[in-house]
């Protein structure tokens, strides 16, 4: 394990005092250069507290002064220096975020100042849980879901829990034209279905959990990570508060390899941001259709020119595909963020 010394008389930590008056601009010569720095992963934040998972340890670390107020979130991969033994007592500091893969933003409502903020970094499958009943399955935020992750760059998973309570079919086949891969579970409170399955598919991946209250994700979990059934319950060690008290994301590691990330309190990702293209791009066959548009095409329903009818037209798998797409455009288009008004 390396260790460096950054204490305050460290010379490479000293930040420069701005002269009264006047901004200082540091120059890039000051800069300490941190390349070295060894990379850990967040696994959780809590009002600038941090935790990290540095290797075999998790690193309690805070912000470094010069990341200013750069966000960093549950899944960003952050280089650490100081006290990186992981210690009780110990805190280390975070003093670089890499570029992230991906991001998923909170959406505003569920932000308190009304704007969309990341809140989920790197994640590489976005798991959609819903029960077949009790509560029953709410389709349009899974396309809410849907379009913060195909914009994001994120492979959505349809998990369909309680298939003991009703058929999984009609829920599934709202979503066949999108060609979106989906597994079915019951777990009558002693035997599981569809679990392996599903343990499979999540490993070796970081994985953000979504889906409603009620809808099985708790009991998924525990199944999936036996351990974190223990640790529910249980002070959080980077908060010294229950892990339900926070709505911060929290990864868990899984026993096969990869994260699950957690996402407690979040109700939908923020699709403020979310451009069109982005959208589209996740489908290939539409996106390549489309160069046929007409310049600045919204490639709605109601576009007269749009290519993409003509490209549908008398072929059923491509006219649900197509069908598909412009619904989750409307959820774009349509998604109430309130911060928007007057842009
Ligand atoms: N019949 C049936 N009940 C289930 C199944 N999976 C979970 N449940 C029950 O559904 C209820 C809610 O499950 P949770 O795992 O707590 O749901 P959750 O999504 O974590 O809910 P929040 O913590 O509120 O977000 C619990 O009583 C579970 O025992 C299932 O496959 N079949
Ligand atoms: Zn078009």
């Amino acid at each position: 394990m390396v260790r460096r010394d950054i204490g305050t008389d460290d010379p490479r930590v000293r930040v420069r005092r701005g002269r009264k008056g006047k901004k200082s601009r540091r120059r890039s010569k000051d800069r300490v250069d941190y390349s070295d720095a060894p990379i850990g992963q967040v696994i959780a934040v809590d009002r600038g507290r941090y935790r990290v998972r540095l290797g075999e340890v998790d690193v309690r670390a805070v912000k470094a002064r010069e990341l200013g107020r750069h966000a960093i979130v549950v899944g960003d991969r952050v280089r650490l220096v100081g006290d990186l033994s992981g210690r009780a007592d110990t805190l280390a500091r975070l003093v670089e975020v890499t570029p992230r893969s991906t991001e998923l933003t909170r959406s505003a409502e569920d932000t308190p100042g009304g704007r969309e903020k990341p809140m989920v970094a790197n994640a590489d499958l976005m798991v959609i849980v819903t029960a077949c009943a009790d509560p029953p399955p709410r389709p349009r935020m899974i396309d809410r879901c849907l379009v913060a992750a195909y914009a994001g760059g994120i492979s959505p998973l349809l998990v369909a829990t309680k298939a003991d309570l009703a058929p999984a079919a009609p829920l599934l086949d709202q979503f066949t034209g999108l060609g979106l891969p989906s597994l079915v579970t019951s777990f009558d409170g002693e035997a599981w279905e569809g679990l392996e399955g599903l343990s499979e598919a999540v490993r070796g991946h970081t994985c953000v959990l979504v889906g409603h209250s009620g809808v099985g994700k708790s009991t998924l979990t525990n199944a999936l990570i036996p351990e974190a059934a223990r640790r529910t319950g249980e002070v959080n060690a980077v908060t010294g508060r229950g892990r339900h008290t926070s709505t911060g994301a929290v990864a868990l590691e899984l026993p096969g390899g990869g994260w699950l990330i957690d996402t407690p309190g979040i109700r939908s990702f923020g699709l403020a941001h979310v451009e069109i293209d982005d959208l589209l791009a996740a489908f290939a066959d539409l996106a390549e259709a489309a160069n046929q548009c007409p310049r600045r095409c919204s490639h709605t329903a109601d576009e007269v020119e749009c290519a993409l009818d003509a490209w549908a037209r008398g072929d059923a798998r491509r006219e649900a595909r197509l069908d598909s797409f412009r619904r989750l455009l409307e959820t774009k288009l349509s998604a109430a963020e309130p911060w928007q008004v007057g842009h």
